[in-house]
């Protein structure tokens, strides 16, 4: 009898989700027993998504059709603010990730404030944890139900943290310059996504406003020890995956670029996943495209006492649906690349 676990995907029409079962079906221990959609139920994901045919996968169902007797842990890849209400109606022995924003904010008034509405689960928001498995490795082994990182939160916070820990820049100095591939902002239809609004330029959104920011602060700030503002600016890039981070930093006194650079190299020496770069050498978004790398290159600054860090992932893998099946990995007790081992695709 097999013992695998059985996974189900609420979500998996969506980006996200595709790419959860593009790199689930090749893991050992996981058989994929649920596929959920809302507008594309009833139809073989095969029909969605052609690439992920030739696998023997349940066809895509509504929530409320899922069998969850059958069903041992469940990502849920759905979009933020629908997520709180069905994590809620699960059974509390499911174990969950959660790939939406909706358990991301430890505090629910600052949910409340940049989301929009009051959320709708705070006693499963005491509950979660956030899943940025480098930094919180302890808790997510622990944990029933983890909120994935967010895709700017993830390659801003990796570089950022070590370096705030150990006081080598100043945390009230920080200006993020973020761009995104355009599969970061899901596959519903939406007019800014238009292949005509974003095939040949670049814009930036959110400026100064982006929900981002207060989950890029909120880790921040617990690394610095003391509450931190900063500067984030996200832009739209004309390429579909892909997330890369220009990170403008202010050293503290004495402190030099190769200072930071040692220490993000000791910082994650026995790490998988986030490699530091030679001195002098840059990182590019195709250096991770389909894997769950992030790369960090670290430059001194031409103004003197600044830094500049450069951080890339993909945002649907590292960004998402990689982090969220590494966080599954660690709260199952599975080696943490177990279904992760895919070279990047270059260039
Ligand atoms: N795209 C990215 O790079 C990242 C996304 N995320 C987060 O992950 C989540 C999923 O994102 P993504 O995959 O891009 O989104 P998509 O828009 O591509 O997919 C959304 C999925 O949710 C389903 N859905 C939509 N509305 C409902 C509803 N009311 N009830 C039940 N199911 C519903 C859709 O079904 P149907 O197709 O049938 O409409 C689809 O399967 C979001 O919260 C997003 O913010 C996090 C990090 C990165
Ligand atoms: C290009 C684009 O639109 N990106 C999305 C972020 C996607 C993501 O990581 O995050 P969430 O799970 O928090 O939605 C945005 O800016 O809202």
């Amino acid at each position: 009898m097999s013992t695998a676990l059985r996974v189900a995907i609420l979500g998996a029409s969506g980006y996200t989700g595709a790419e959860l079962v593009r790199l689930l079906v090749r893991h050992p221990d996981v058989r994929l027993v649920a596929l959920t959609a809302e507008r594309q139920a009833g139809k073989p994901l095969a029909e969605v998504f052609p690439h992920l045919g030739g696998y023997d996968l349940p066809d895509l169902v509504k929530i409320d059709q899922v069998d969850w007797d059958g069903v041992d842990f469940v990502f849920c890849a759905l979009p933020h603010g629908t997520t709180q209400d069905v994590i809620a109606s699960l059974p509390p022995r499911l174990k969950v990730v959660d790939l939406s924003a909706d358990f991301r904010l430890h505090d629910v008034e600052t949910y409340a404030t940049w989301y929009g509405h009051a959320h709708k689960a705070p006693e499963l928001q005491a509950e979660a944890v956030y899943g940025l498995v480098e930094d919180n490795r302890a808790a997510v082994k622990a944990a029933r139900l983890v909120a994935n990182p967010g895709c700017y939160p993830t390659a801003s916070q990796l570089p950022l943290l070590p370096l705030l820990r150990q006081g080598l820049i100043l945390a009230d100095d920080i200006i993020i310059d973020a761009k995104s591939g355009v599969s970061g902002a899901g596959r519903d239809a939406k007019q800014a996504n238009l292949y005509g609004e974003v095939a040949e330029g670049v814009h930036a959104y959110g400026v100064a406003g982006h929900r981002h920011a207060p989950e890029i602060e909120q880790g921040v700030s617990e690394a610095a020890g003391k509450p931190v503002v900063l500067n984030f600016t996200p832009h739209l890039m004309p390429m579909s995956r892909g997330i890369h981070a220009s990170i403008y930093v202010k050293l503290a006194p004495g402190k030099t670029a190769d200072d930071l650079r040692a220490a993000l190299v000791d910082a994650y020496k026995g790490e998988t996943f986030v490699r530091v770069l030679p001195a002098g050498v840059a990182p590019q978004t195709r250096h991770v495209k389909g894997s769950n790398h992030c790369l960090i290159g670290v430059f001194p600054d031409r103004v003197p006492g600044r830094a500049i860090l450069l951080s890339v992932i993909d945002n649907l893998v590292k960004g998402a649906s990689g982090q969220a099946i590494q966080n599954m990995n660690l709260m199952m007790g599975y080696p943490e690349d177990r279904g992760l081992e895919q070279a990047p695709l270059f260039p």
